[in-house]
């Protein structure tokens, strides 16, 4: 249930800040209350302040509207919080790393088997062969699983080690913050004093000249102190257009590492897998089912079976085939159908009855300017398409633009008007 929360979070909080700011957040249930434990102060500021009343929108959506929310510190208990947000040695650094990933639970298959082998020897070696180490591949293939894996297998075994995790954008973000409050030394200081450093989807660098050129100036120290490196992006790295050239030749050093999509047999394997960990045994002819009809990305895969999960728990039945094609009837439609960008342009233009050139134009006309916004949010939502390449594919915006629209778009929706309606047949002629 928390899991469809987090999900139906993405519609309106950005991504990485679930991953760092609400999904660490442990919960517990009582009644009809959800009680959200923050791990310290700064992270109970924050999604107060922040996060609480979309936290809160979720929950009632999910659970029920008679629920509530609120959240306090965590009482220390005797388990690991689930991210390790405490400062290492003296550098005031947090690691960032979330103990759910681990290499124990990554599953191996023909698609990820040298990213798992290059991931174990850079985390198992103290001076691994190839530093650094890059992968790529597509959304949801478990390169940020790695990256954590890498990450926690190392302070297992070595705790004194300066193991930070990092998304791009929050990097990014430090230090557009570093520069505001002229603390550059301070920014530089803090990513030049970590042993391990791991950078997620460094796409986000792209035409960030200023952050390119400060990342690759730290990244260059931390090699030529034998400190590990590990980076991901979402595709070849020469293929991200906007990252200047010095740095993507820099990011070739080491060993650059494809991680595919899963084979069919790899699909089986994760979700009979991932099932288990939600409680459940999956049958063979489900597990088989699910796997051919979803066979790109494995966070789909778990967003399967949660959705499974929780709608058998509230009707009480049992998750047999005939059950799972009922509930995934609407996921797989939308999978099925390639969605494209551009079919989302081309359908959202026409059902506006507004040209293309229009929607992808600079008008500001309300009745051009709302139709753009929906077919951004749409881009985001049915295809795998990150802001920025959204951006770029209407007509070059920037990805905050992409952001923005996604945001409203959002908010629209939840206020009940007609655009669910419009969105609604949308999505129903694309998917037809
Ligand atoms: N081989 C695997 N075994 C077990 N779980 C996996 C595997 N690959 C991916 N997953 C799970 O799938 C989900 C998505 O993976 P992850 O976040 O690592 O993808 P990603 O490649 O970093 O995608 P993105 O670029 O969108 O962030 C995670 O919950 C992760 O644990």
């Amino acid at each position: 249930m928390w899991e469809h929360c987090l999900k139906r979070l993405e519609a309106e909080i950005a991504k990485n800040e679930i991953l760092l700011w609400i999904r660490p957040l442990e919960i517990s249930i009582d009644d009809e209350h959800v009680t959200l434990m923050a791990s310290n102060d700064v992270v109970l500021e924050k999604v107060q302040s922040r996060y609480l009343k979309y936290i809160l929108a979720a929950i009632k959506e999910v659970f029920g509207q008679q629920f509530s929310a609120s959240i306090k510190l965590h009482q220390p208990v005797a388990h690991h919080p689930v991210v390790e947000n405490k400062p290492q040695n003296n550098h005031q650094i947090p690691s960032n790393l979330d103990s759910r990933f681990v290499f124990d639970t990554f599953i191996e298959g023909r698609s990820n088997t040298i990213a798992l082998a290059a991931a174990l020897q850079t985390a198992q070696t103290p001076n691994p062969e190839f530093n650094p180490l890059l992968l790529y591949g597509s959304t949801g293939l478990g390169k940020t699983h790695l990256l954590h894996s890498i990450g926690n297998e190392i302070l297992k075994n070595n705790p004194d080690e300066v193991v930070c995790y990092l998304h791009s954008e929050i990097y990014v973000n430090e230090m557009v913050k570093a520069i505001q409050q002229k603390s550059m030394e301070l920014f530089k200081q803090k990513y030049r004093s970590v042993t391990t450093l791991l950078i997620d989807d460094i796409q986000f660098f792209a035409r960030k000249e200023r952050t390119q050129e400060e990342f690759f100036h730290t990244f260059n120290y931390l090699l030529e102190g034998q400190k590990r490196v590990i980076i991901t992006c979402d595709r070849y790295p020469k293929e991200v257009n906007g990252l200047e050239s010095r740095l993507k030749s820099r990011l070739g050093w080491g060993i650059v590492v494809p991680i595919d999509p899963p084979d069919y047999e790899t699909r089986v394997a994760i979700l009979k897998e991932k099932a288990k960990h939600l409680g459940f045994t999956l049958q063979d002819e489900v597990a088989f089912y699910i796997a051919k009809q979803l066979n790109s990305n494995i966070r789909e895969l778990e967003g399967a079976l949660s959705t499974l999960k929780a709608n058998a728990f509230f009707t009480g039945k049992k998750i047999d085939l005939d059950y799972t094609k009922q509930i995934l009837k609407e996921l797989f439609k939308v999978n099925h159908q390639i969605v494209s960008v551009e079919n989302i342009q081309k359908v959202t233009a026409q059902y506006y009855n507004v040209k293309l050139s229009e929607l992808l134009g600079k008008s500001r006309k309300r009745s051009i300017v709302r139709p753009r916004q929906l077919a951004m949010f749409l881009a985001k939502d049915l295809t795998d398409k990150s802001y920025p390449e959204i951006g770029e594919l209407f007509g070059g915006r920037d990805h905050t633009t992409v952001l923005h629209a996604y945001k409203k778009v959002a908010e629209l929706l939840g206020e009940n008007n007609d655009l669910n309606e419009d969105k609604q047949k949308i999505v129903n002629k694309l998917t037809e």
